[in-house]
């Protein structure tokens, strides 16, 4: 199968093509989309910080223009990344996800951290350089673990008090310097439940642009101990039957996906296919 979608570095003194605009507020969007012809886009009244070229859309190139504000542009609105994902098409979501990641890097990026000078973007390359220092930065990704933690009929899951009302979730954290994907997963849901866990699975893995992680998922079966929740973390954990599951997160995510295949082989159903 060909993707429709593939990143690239793109010289952007080129002209032509598709852009999206990325405000504090979100996508720019109208009735067709959120790409909209560069030039086009480029003539309206906007603040831009940096423009990036991101990649190809059905053999089209695409770029980014990254805003310092968000401005009225006749016929359009603004959305963030997330309504994208519940509503939008998942090749769109894909650009735009990678868009949001690159944006956000770039413009935490225009400064040196190490001599504070200015960065400028290296041609043909994803990095930002400083010359005066010869060193360059890369889009930052962070791994998370996260886990499905099961007892025959029954799996874990937890509510965060930033979760939508009645939701329960899979737990996840970021992976600490120092530690493997395993020793995270196990400290993570020490950490949150204390719950010690065995027969780690590994699933398979998504991005995730909010704003920087890398999901790698995973089963895990309980080993010992009681729910004890941490402290404002987790507001609620609980055991619950594969027959009768609270609301779940949304279907694209990892942590939906997990619940999904572990139920699906407690009741011999086809297992769903992880969305990329
Ligand atoms: N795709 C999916 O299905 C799901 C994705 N997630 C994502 O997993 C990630 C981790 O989940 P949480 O439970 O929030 O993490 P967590 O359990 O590690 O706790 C969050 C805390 O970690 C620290 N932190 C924030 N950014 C960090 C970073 N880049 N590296 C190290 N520490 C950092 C902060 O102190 C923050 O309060 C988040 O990005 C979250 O959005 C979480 C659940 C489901
Ligand atoms: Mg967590
Ligand atoms: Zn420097």
């Amino acid at each position: 199968m060909t993707s429709r979608w593939t990143t690239a570095v793109l010289d952007t003194e080129q002209p032509g093509g598709w852009a999206v605009a990325r405000s504090p507020e979100g996508f720019l969007f109208d009735d067709n989309g959120a790409l909209f012809p560069r030039e086009w886009l480029k003539r309206q009244d906007l603040s831009i910080l940096a423009e990036h070229g991101i990649g190809h859309l059905d053999g089209e190139p695409v770029y980014l223009l990254e805003l310092r504000s968000c401005a009225e542009v006749p016929g359009c609105n603004w959305k963030g990344l997330r309504a994208f994902m519940l509503e939008g098409d998942h090749t769109l979501y894909k650009v735009l996800g990678y868009a949001a990641q690159i944006g956000t890097w770039a413009r935490e990026h225009r400064f040196c951290g190490n001599c504070g000078q200015a960065m400028t973007q290296v041609p043909r390359e994803r990095a930002m350089y400083c010359q005066p220092c010869d060193m360059r930065s890369y889009p930052r990704i962070s791994p998370s673990m996260i886990v499905l933690v099961t007892r025959g009929d029954e799996v874990l899951l937890a509510r965060s008090p930033r979760f939508v009302t009645g939701v329960y979730s899979t737990l996840a954290g970021f992976a600490e310097p120092g530690e493997s994907a395993e020793d995270c997963l196990i400290r993570e849901v020490r950490e949150e439940v204390r719950i010690e866990v065995k027969n780690i699975q590994y699933l398979g893995s998504q991005c995730w642009p909010f704003p920087h992680s890398m999901m790698l998922g995973f089963h895990a079966e309980y080993a010992g101990g009681e729910i004890i929740c941490q402290e404002d973390e987790i507001e609620d954990a609980q055991w619950f039957n594969v027959y009768e599951l609270p609301p779940l997160p949304a279907s694209r995510s990892i942590a939906r996906y997990l619940i999904d295949v572990y139920v699906a082989r407690r009741l011999g159903h086809a297992e769903p296919v992880l969305p990329g």
